[in-house]
């Protein structure tokens, strides 16, 4: 690390008045000749089969080559600039992604000719993780290294991009969640008995899972962040019980990641004699191709195939009270307050602690430019 981007402690924790907002994001393609690039900057040095990327290639290729998650990540960023200027709040909002344009890169270098220096990031990731949570503080890093490069004169005036902590147990989260289960309930035809809730989430291999969340806690944090997630969410809609299983997994085969996979037990609740099963994908928060693709055409082809009544529970996307969340969370810390402790929370870069959500050695390239001190 050079010494221009360490600051002392003192300047890290003195008030700070930010003066806008970075909502990052994972990006998608935009067309089909982005699909190929797009994939092969997710997957750079993940160990990701070819014949993996040429089926999530053929997804994307269903929508034209048209990721959702762009249109309706400025969806979600319209309804913020809304929430914030009912507010009163004077922050303007600007998109970033990790993997695909708008570049999270451009967009720092726009904000700072923009004349922001103090920048609160929001990241459409809940959860701890190398995926959900580190691998945004990467971009964060890395886009301030670009803009060493594009605006030199940051060296001596530098930005401070805060990332904001994981939400995942905000009450109006699982408030829009449990809103969502009940809209799908209620779309089901009349059936025998209880219908089935399932809550799905991003597959992760087991050793990033274990990796997840601080050293000291003996990891496991994205797991279970995701499933005390699905708890309150279940209990807030009177389910006693659920089942948590995972999704779009990749990665060679001999590696293991987080089971079940949500058709596997499609499979094995129908041979239970399960008729009926609402789906809330309780890992993401817009109805992006992850969702659309997986759940709504394979996950769903595979309950009609087994005779069961199948219905996917919207994502929080724009649901009201998921917006004035997220507003709540940038009024906590857009003076200089909130909890810096918190988990997921840190400055330029930094994680939360240092041993947190580490990539996992051989499925994964080496720390790079992780700043973690
Ligand atoms: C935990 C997690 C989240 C949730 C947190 C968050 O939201 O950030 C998430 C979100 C997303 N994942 C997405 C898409 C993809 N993820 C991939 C690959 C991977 N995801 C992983 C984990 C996660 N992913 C992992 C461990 C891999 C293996 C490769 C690697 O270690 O990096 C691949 C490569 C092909 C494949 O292997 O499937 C694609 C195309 C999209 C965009 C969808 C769209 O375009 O609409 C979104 C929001
Ligand atoms: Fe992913």
């Amino acid at each position: 690390m050079d010494e221009s981007t360490q600051s002392s402690p003192s300047a890290v924790l003195a008030p700070t008045r930010f003066d806008a907002v970075l909502f990052l994001s994972f990006g998608g393609p935009d067309g089909p000749d982005d699909v190929m690039p797009f994939l092969e900057n997710v997957t750079r040095g993940r160990g990701v089969p070819r014949e993996r990327l040429a089926a999530v290639a053929e997804h994307y290729l269903h929508f034209d080559g048209v990721s959702p998650i762009n249109r309706l990540n400025l969806a979600m960023i319209d309804a913020l600039r809304s929430a914030l200027a009912d507010r009163g709040r004077d922050l303007p909002v600007y998109f970033g992604n990790r993997n695909w344009h708008p570049m999270v890169e451009q967009t720092l270098a726009q904000m700072y000719r923009d004349g922001h220096r103090r920048v609160l990031v929001f990241p459409t990731s809940a959860w701890a993780g190398y995926s959900g949570c580190r691998q945004y503080h990467e971009d964060i890093a890395r886009a301030i290294d670009a803009l060493r490069e594009s605006e030199p004169a940051s060296v001596r005036d530098p930005m401070l991009l805060r990332k904001l902590p994981q939400y995942w147990d905000e009450p109006a989260f699982v408030a829009a969640g449990a809103d969502a289960v009940r809209r799908a309930r209620d779309d089901l035809p009349g059936g025998e008995g209880e219908p089935r809730l399932v809550f799905t989430a991003h597959s992760v291999p087991t050793s990033a899972d274990r990796a997840a969340g601080p050293a000291a806690d003996g990891g496991g944090l994205y797991s279970a962040e995701v499933y005390a997630a699905s708890v309150s969410v279940a209990a807030e809609v009177g389910y006693g019980d659920f089942d948590q299983v995972w999704q779009s997994r990749s990665g060679p085969p001999q590696i293991p990641w987080l089971e079940p996979d949500i058709c596997d037990h499609l499979e094995n609740i129908a041979a239970q004699g399960v008729q009926q099963v609402i789906v809330y994908p309780v890992g993401f928060v817009s109805d992006h191709l992850e969702v659309i693709w997986d759940l709504d055409n394979e996950a769903s082809e595979v309950a009609r195939r087994l005779g069961m009544d199948y219905v996917r529970a919207d994502t929080v996307g724009t649901d009201a009270r998921f917006i004035e969340m997220i507003a709540d969370l940038i009024e906590r810390y857009a003076d200089g307050g909130g909890d810096v402790r918190a988990l997921g929370c840190g400055d330029n870069g930094r994680t939360c602690r240092p041993d947190c959500c580490v990539p996992v050695r051989g499925a994964r390239p080496s720390p790079g430019n992780a700043r973690t001190s």
